[in-house]
């Protein structure tokens, strides 16, 4: 096996999401939407406000009648506007969401006057500026803006957006279909009949969940003997995925056949190790068959490290696949509460809880060591070599949910 260096994250990353080019696009309902990513940029069909709207509850009076008394004429209603005219020293009596006739240059609100019969006048301050409790038509957007840009997410807000803007249907790519595969002669399937020389398969579940969260279709198979031939078996069932995430059997063992069964299966080595801890022994490779590419991770079988190398390159890749315009996860600084020892020669992903505005390390950072993962929400970014680092300092770490994206 050859033994280039390991290659930085960056480039790996990067050399990972060139390999991925967005799946087809589909138009879909919108309910059916959420999570994924906008293939086109979305124009509004429609102005909002559609026209000048209240935003209170109370009278509409015309331009520079804000002293009273008037006599109140009429009535606009949300869904019923006020058809006829007004003149100065009469009022509408307005809602909110109720268009503001033609007439009006000011809504007051209720609590600012007092109503006897149609009689009205003023006994509180009236609005200033004149026009605050006015919503302007078009103040949201109008109809042939660019609402959402192409790449952006579709969750609850965009989602309310597209339909406010007209659209039942919006332009998204096809879900990525995953096959995730545990491999490895030590893993029981039940984890309630698991032997004494056995571990519980969980990488599986917890990389299906992982990819779930950004909206994929997933199939699950394993756990895959450590054999050629059972490997290979599993691999041919793979055949309509887009992505095949693998863990286990990518270091260096005399087990660890995954890339050698990749090779025999016809797919091509893109990279194999990055220097990160954990996670090192990730592998990237491709297969082309008949003019469609299936891109396969080969995470490392530490749970720990199966984890952080699929927060880092499988929902990326996931999320390029889906179309979106910024597919890594975001750091953000963090306040130390607790110091960090000095970090060795490779950059570290070092489990931590985020509470009370502040953020401490885990003691234990084994790569096997769910135990300090489930109990972490946060990832912090050691550069390789880092000093050691004091309470107080800041230094930049990522948020374990959500996969480290709005
Ligand atoms: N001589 C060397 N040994 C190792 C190196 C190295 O560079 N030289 N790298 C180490 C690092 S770093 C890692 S990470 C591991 C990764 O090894 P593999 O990807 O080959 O994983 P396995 O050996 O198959 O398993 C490692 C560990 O994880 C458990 N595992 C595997 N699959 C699952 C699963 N689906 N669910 C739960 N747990 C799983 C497995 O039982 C092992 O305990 O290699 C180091 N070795
Ligand atoms: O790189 Mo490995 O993932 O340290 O355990």
């Amino acid at each position: 096996m050859t033994r280039e260096p390991p290659i930085s994250l960056e480039d790996a990353q990067a050399r990972l999401l060139a390999l991925a080019a967005p799946l087809p696009l589909e138009r879909v309902d919108i309910d059916s939407a959420l999570g994924r990513y906008l293939a086109e940029p979305l124009r509004a069909r429609r102005t909002q406000p559609f026209a000048a709207l209240s935003a209170m509850d109370g009278y509409a009076v015309g331009e520079g009648d804000l002293a009273g008394p008037w006599q109140i004429v009429g009535e606009s209603a949300a869904g019923h506007p006020f058809a006829g005219r007004f003149a100065r020293g009469q009022a509408i009596r307005i809602s909110t969401g109720a268009v503001v006739p033609e007439d009006a240059a000011a809504v007051i609100l209720q609590e600012d006057v007092g109503r006897a019969g149609d009689r009205l006048t003023l006994t509180g301050e009236p609005p200033f500026p004149a026009h605050k409790h006015i919503r302007p038509r078009g103040m949201d957007f109008s109809e042939g803006a660019e609402v959402l840009a192409a790449g952006v997410r579709i969750g609850p807000a965009q989602l309310a957006l597209a339909i406010s803007a007209g659209h039942a249907y919006i332009p998204v790519r096809r879900r990525p279909r995953v096959m995730v595969m545990d491999s490895g002669d030590e893993l029981a399937a039940d984890p309630e009949a698991c032997g004494a020389h056995q571990i519980p398969a969980s990488n599986g579940a917890m990389l299906a969940a992982m990819a779930r969260s950004v909206s994929c279709d997933v199939q699950r198979i394993g756990p895959v003997p450590d054999t050629m031939d059972d490997l290979a078996a599993a691999f041919a069932q793979a055949e309509q995925a887009d992505v095949i995430v693998t863990s286990g059997g990518a270091s260096v063992g005399d087990h660890d056949l995954v890339r050698p069964a990749l090779e025999t299966w016809g797919a091509r080595i893109g990279f194999w190790r990055v220097a990160i801890k954990p996670g090192k022994p990730i592998l990237v490779a491709t297969r082309e068959t008949a003019g469609r590419r299936q891109i396969i991770l080969g995470l490392p079988g530490n749970p720990v490290s199966s984890h952080v190398t699929a927060y880092l390159f499988m929902l990326p890749l996931l999320r390029a696949l889906l179309g979106s315009g910024n597919p890594l996860p975001a750091s953000m600084p963090m306040r130390l509460d607790a110091p960090l020892p000095a970090n060795g020669g490779r950059r570290a992903f070092v489990r931590a809880l985020w509470q009370d505005d502040g953020v401490t390390a885990q003691p234990q950072q084994d790569s096997s060591a769910l135990a300090s993962l489930a109990a972490s929400n946060v990832l912090l970014d050691r550069a390789a070599h880092a000093p050691a680092a004091a309470a107080g300092e800041v230094i930049r770490g990522y948020w374990l949910e959500n996969g480290g994206t709005a």
